[in-house]
């Protein structure tokens, strides 16, 4: 049987990488490239064809950080006669808005015992301006998280078969930081680490997930790729400062493995999840994209920095929303 797999955010950086080293793995799965801008969509998937000629590549248009587009996709899959299932959920679509590097912070933790640590994660360097969506919501929590999650409930009833487990994945960060998230202001109205916050939200809800749902044949996995030279890394310093800054991050590289810079390797650890079985995983651990000093590629299971008390409360916190856009709706 084929397997069915569709990503979020598929039509460039990681996303789009993961896609082609997917149809390397396997060039009989059914793909389906889930992106806001079908132009974009088209040539990612042209791209693909290019490599693997024949491979059967569907488009899905969504835009995870707007509910109406969100509920219209998942019609769009459930109406559709190709899909009666799904084994792989890549929640991989995000978003940083208008970043900034703490100067100050920079300098600062260059002296200090925490350089390498602050490097490897950007803990305390970064910060970003959010906005309010169509919804009412932060932009950066609508589009990293509770798009995603309503997308998941929404394909609850492909996800949750008797006969076969699947396996959701999400795209976190190492910079996810539990001091970042509070649960009485999980949309990060207030500070100005939206980013930070909105991928430790992913953690919590990673677990939660776990919890509620590995009884009905679906697990949930995050995911660090690593630092990727994408659009997304781009917004914070433009090309050639990268390029000037390249032989430091190698540097670094060789102390911490974290790095893995190309998309094709941050890759590495949502591809090596489409190998696992998803009963085998640890719930509680985030798996890492690691490049080695000499280049090769691996991947860490690193534990969470969260407990499963403060999983459950803002898992419950989503549903309330959840119940709340619902209702707004009809
Ligand atoms: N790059 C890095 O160093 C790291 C990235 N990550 C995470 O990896 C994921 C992929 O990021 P990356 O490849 O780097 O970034 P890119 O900016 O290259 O890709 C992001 C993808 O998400 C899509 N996207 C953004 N907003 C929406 C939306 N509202 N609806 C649908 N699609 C959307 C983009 O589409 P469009 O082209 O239309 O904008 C694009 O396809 C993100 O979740 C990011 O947080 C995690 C750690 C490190
Ligand atoms: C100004 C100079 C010389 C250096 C600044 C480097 C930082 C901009 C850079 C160092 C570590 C980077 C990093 C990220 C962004 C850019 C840095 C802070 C991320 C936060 C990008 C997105 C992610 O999800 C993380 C995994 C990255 C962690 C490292």
């Amino acid at each position: 049987m084929k397997k069915v797999v569709l990503v979020t955010g598929a039509n460039s950086g990681i996303g789009l990488a993961l896609c082609k080293r997917l149809l390397s793995v396997d060039d009989q799965i059914h793909l389906c490239l889930a992106c806001r801008n079908m132009q974009r969509a088209e040539t990612a998937r042209a791209a693909l064809l290019c490599s693997h000629p024949g491979a059967d590549i569907a488009l899905l248009k969504v835009d995870v950080g707007s509910l109406k587009s969100v509920l219209e996709a998942a019609k769009e899959l459930k109406q559709s006669k190709r899909y009666r299932r799904l084994d792989y959920l890549y929640l991989n679509a995000g978003i940083m808005p208008n970043p900034r590097i703490d100067f100050n912070a920079f300098i600062n933790g260059l002296f200090s015992r925490k350089a390498i640590h602050m490097f490897a994660t950007g803990e305390g360097l970064l910060t970003q301006e959010d906005q309010v969506t169509e919804d009412g919501l932060q932009n950066v929590f609508a589009t990293n998280v509770f798009g995603h999650f309503i997308l998941l409930r929404e394909l609850e009833p492909f996800l949750c078969q008797s006969e076969k487990e699947s396996l959701v994945i999400w795209s976190s960060s190492s910079n996810a930081r539990r001091s970042a998230f509070s649960l009485t202001d999980y949309q990060h109205t207030q500070g100005k680490e939206s980013y930070s916050s909105s991928k430790y939200a992913t953690d919590l809800l990673s677990v939660a997930l776990n919890n509620h749902y590995n009884k009905q044949g679906l697990y949930s996995s995050v995911v660090c790729p690593g630092l990727v030279m994408t659009h997304l890394t781009y917004g914070i310093l433009p090309p050639f400062f990268w390029t000037l800054i390249l032989p430091i991050m190698l540097l670094i590289r060789m102390f911490t493995n974290s790095f893995t810079l190309s998309p094709y390797n941050g890759a590495e650890a949502l591809v090596w999840l489409f190998k696992q079985k998803p009963e085998s995983l640890d719930p509680l651990a985030k798996y890492y994209s690691c490049t080695s000093g000499l280049g090769s590629n691996y991947v860490k299971p690193v534990k969470m920095d969260l407990d499963e008390e403060a999983a459950e409360a803002f898992y419950q916190k989503l549903l309330d929303l959840e119940t709340k856009y619902r209702c707004w709706q009809n």
